[in-house]
């Protein structure tokens, strides 16, 4: 099995909490298909076993594509179904934990929200990727801290790791992030919730 890609770039899929594993499945497949260059599981409804069986079944569609699948926040669910990573923020595993269970070419991606200097100390530690938002209002997370778009910027400047940009990304904004350098673009509702979800991957993607 060819290993799957190790940078973070272009469009980075994240999961909507979706209860139905076989739509969930047949959704990801379009991304894949779009040409995601990685994928998010995140489902903040689901419980422990539902979690497993969905984290489980995306796993092998994903090493089909040679795409890295991502677990959010559950670093023994990305231990367990032997994820390519993990993404956590300030309430979940801190890095030396995850260094610790983790194997060490696993990625592992921070949210730093506002905080550049989060986002300095996260790369010291480790991290394989930053992300930075909500840089437009996310129904998705409606309570998210907002980002200025100059962040993405200024963090380039300073920082070695990927900048991933993360908040009510749709396809009339993710050209002004794309242009201040972001890596890659993390979008849940305008990729899933769209009409024709491969397509809107390949809009998506050909703007790196
Ligand atoms: C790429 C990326 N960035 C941010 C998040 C946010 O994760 P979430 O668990 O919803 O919230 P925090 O734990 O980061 O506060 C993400 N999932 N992916
Ligand atoms: C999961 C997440 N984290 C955010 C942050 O700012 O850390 S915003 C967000 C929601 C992303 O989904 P959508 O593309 O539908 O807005
Ligand atoms: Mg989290």
């Amino acid at each position: 099995m060819a290993m799957s890609r190790s940078e973070i770039s272009g469009l980075y899929a994240i999961t909507p909490d979706i209860t139905d594993t076989g739509r969930l499945c047949q959704m990801v497949e379009q991304t894949l298909a779009g040409g995601v260059g990685c994928l998010q599981y995140r489902n903040k409804s689901a419980d422990a076993p539902l979690r497993l069986v969905q984290s489980s079944a995306l796993l092998p569609l994903c090493q089909r594509y040679q795409v890295p699948l991502i677990i959010n926040d559950y670093l023994e669910l990305a231990c367990q179904i032997g994820a390519d990573g993990l993404h956590v923020g300030q309430d979940d595993s801190t890095l030396p934990a995850i260094k610790d269970r983790l194997a060490p070419h696993k990625l592992i991606g921070v949210s730093c929200y506002s905080q550049l200097a989060r986002a300095v100390e996260a790369e010291k530690a480790g991290a394989s990727y930053v992300a930075f938002g909500a840089f437009f209002p996310s129904a998705t997370k409606p309570n998210a801290v907002r980002a200025a778009v100059s962040l993405i910027s200024e963090a380039k400047s300073v920082l070695s790791v990927p900048v991933v940009a993360i908040g009510g990304i749709d396809l009339n904004n993710a050209a002004s992030l794309v242009a201040r350098g972001c890596d890659a673009i993390a979008v849940s509702q305008a990729l899933f919730g769209a009409e024709d979800i491969e397509f809107a991957a390949k809009c998506f993607s050909r703007l790196f």
